[in-house]
């Protein structure tokens, strides 16, 4: 469940008011994510209904949230799908419901797909190559706040919870993360806003086409390869094994290099970012699951999913040449 907060339909009204976007209709709390109270919320104006989705902000503040939601309408405004926060007479953004930081964005039509086959891929790479390219004139900046630096915080408050082998590819691995990102290579990939959870259930589909990308919460400034690798461990993967998929990989790859060609240096490091996307998420993992935040994360992830998708990566390297004609 992801209702943490409880909000009235009063306080649910009073926001339409102040977005004039109409009269509430329905309110209906959202049961699935792990970060955040969502609704979906239904008003109605003078043009009609309109689907849009309220979320109360449970861990990121005022000040972070900014970045994330400016990113959401600079994407929306470049024409690529995603939520667009709806701003209130001021122009602003970023609301107040509950005493928290709330938005409410257009809701999205389609599902997910969560057995995307390479057409699907293909679909999501090419539109992931025009986020890329669309965000270059961004001008807010927030790093990755999962990133190099946070792996290097976090994994020591986990080593006490995992097994002696769990804690020498923990350490092993970020070793090596380090040291890659000390490398000339690492300093000449092409960097700006990245989504940097793009997995199957942040991408919707309506008839077989892409429809949107949402959950932006983990956005940051970081390399575009970095945002790639997390694609293809989710997207190109088979789920069970961890393994990598061949074909569903190169159809990814393929329709995001024909929108943006990759960089020598993010060919030569194309292996290390998949190992790195995977300790990522094998990281927060731990830390959610052995370490939950009061009154959240109801429905922790399984951490050992991602153990197994590094260890693939480190044993069976896939390199740009298995991904790109
Ligand atoms: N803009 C949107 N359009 C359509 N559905 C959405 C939208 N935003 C969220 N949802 C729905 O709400 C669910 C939970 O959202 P999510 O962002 O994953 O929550 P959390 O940040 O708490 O993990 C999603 O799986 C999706 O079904
Ligand atoms: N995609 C991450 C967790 C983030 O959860 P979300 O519901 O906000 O997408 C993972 O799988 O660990």
């Amino acid at each position: 469940m992801a209702v943490f907060t409880e909000v009235s339909e009063d306080e649910a009204r009073a926001l339409l008011r102040a977005l004039n976007l109409g009269e509430l209709r329905t309110l209906r709390g959202i049961q699935s994510g792990i970060e955040n109270t969502n609704y979906f919320v239904t008003a109605e104006d003078m043009f009609g209904q309109r689907e849009y989705v309220l979320t109360l902000f449970e861990r990121l503040t005022f000040e972070q949230l900014p970045f994330y939601l400016h990113l959401m309408k600079h994407l929306a405004q470049h024409g690529i799908p995603v939520p667009d926060p709806a701003a209130d007479r001021s122009g602003d953004i970023l609301h107040t419901v509950c005493g928290k930081p709330a938005a409410l964005v257009n809701k999205l039509e389609g599902q997910h797909e969560l057995a995307p086959g390479p057409d699907h891929c293909a679909q999501v790479g090419a539109m992931l190559a025009r986020m890329h390219l669309a965000g270059r004139d961004y001008q807010r900046r927030q790093p990755n706040l999962r990133g190099l630096a946070w792996w290097n915080e976090t994994v020591p408050v986990v080593l006490p919870f995992v097994s002696p082998e769990q804690a020498m590819l923990l350490r092993g691995e970020l070793a090596y993360q380090n040291h890659v990102a000390a490398s000339a290579a690492y300093a000449a990939l092409p960097r700006g806003p990245v989504h940097a959870d793009l997995f199957r259930d942040n991408v919707m589909f309506e008839q077989g086409r892409l429809s949107g990308f949402f959950d932006f919460y983990f956005a940051g400034v970081d390399s575009w390869l970095f945002d790639l690798a997390v694609c293809l461990n989710d997207w190109a993967i088979d789920l069970a094994t961890g393994a990598h998929d061949a074909p569903r990989a190169r159809a990814f790859v393929e329709a995001y290099a024909a929108v943006r060609p990759l960089t020598p240096a993010e060919r030569q490091l194309l292996p290390a970012m998949l190992r790195a996307g995977a300790l990522r998420f094998w990281i927060s993992r731990l830390w959610d699951f052995h370490l939950p935040r009061e009154a959240s994360l109801l429905k922790p992830h399984d951490p050992s999913h991602f153990e197994r998708v590094l260890r693939e990566r480190v044993r069976r390297p896939v390199n740009a040449a298995a991904v790109l004609a």
